[in-house]
């Protein structure tokens, strides 16, 4: 297993966000959680990578509990975080934000993300290699800021609204880019509010509700399971 997340409990203060949540994922899976405003996807993602520590519970990368580990510890592991804002350095050419993210691969025999290898990939990064991370389009500082999370070489990562904000089209294209980032071998677990895209997207489906897991299914029992969709997703 990729990730096993058993009874995680995370509290801001006194309130119990995290209330027992459990997810597991397999190697190569791209999966999406789903969710109402508040009920607390960002904390999920955020406690998994020990950004907020969570009070009790388990987190398994890999069959090792990374529970109490600082962010910068769990990142070397081998997990990534990309999260809600995008946090590129404006000043900065896009070939220097990529080179700020590197870090030597975790797993023998993986082929590693090189600047070429991105812009290679992600034609729109390669054409603006020598812009200003400042002067790109929303779109694209979201583009560069999961290829720098791939710079590190992560065998799993974590990504936080990637759309959020973004014009359709615009938001079609960081989608693709997460797809093709799956296929090349990485595991993603991404929080999506938009559950049409996220259908062409994700092969799993977990929704949360007020600090839990309530459904995890594929696509199809996804679509099908109407009542689900209308009690936890619908407004
Ligand atoms: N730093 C914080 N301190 C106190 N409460 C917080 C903090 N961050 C989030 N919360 C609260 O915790 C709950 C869960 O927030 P979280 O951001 O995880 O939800 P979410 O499902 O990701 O929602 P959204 O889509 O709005 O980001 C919300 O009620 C939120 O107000």
């Amino acid at each position: 297993m990729m990730l096993q997340v058993n009874d995680l409990h995370t509290y801001y203060g006194k309130s119990h966000v995290l209330q027992g949540v459990d997810l597991s994922l397999e190697a190569g899976q791209l999966a999406c959680l789903l969710g109402r405003n508040g009920v607390g996807k960002s904390t999920t993602l955020m406690s998994i990578m020990g950004l907020v520590p969570p009070r009790s519970g388990s987190v398994k990368f890999k069959d090792r509990e990374v529970l109490g580990r600082s962010p910068h510890e769990v990142a070397r592991l081998g997990l990534g975080f990309v999260p809600e804002e995008r946090r590129i350095f404006k000043s900065l050419t896009v070939l220097e934000n990529l080179l700020i993210g590197q870090k030597p691969p975790i797993r023998a025999g993986a082929e590693p993300w090189t600047t070429e290898r991105i812009f290679d990939s992600f034609t729109r990064l390669g054409e603006r290699r020598d812009n200003k991370g400042g002067h790109l389009s929303g779109g694209e500082q979201q583009m560069l800021t999961i290829a720098r999370t791939l710079m590190g070489n992560p065998e799993l990562i974590l990504v936080d609204e990637p759309t959020e904000g973004l014009a359709p089209l615009v938001a079609e294209a960081v989608l693709e880019m997460l797809a093709a980032i799956s296929r090349q071998g990485v595991t993603i677990l991404m929080v999506e509010q938009n559950l049409k895209a996220a259908l062409k997207l994700a092969q799993t489906f977990f929704i949360m509700s007020k600090g839990r897991i309530v459904f995890r299914g594929d696509g199809q029992e996804l679509v099908a399971a109407e009542s689900v969709r209308q009690k936890y997703l619908e407004v």
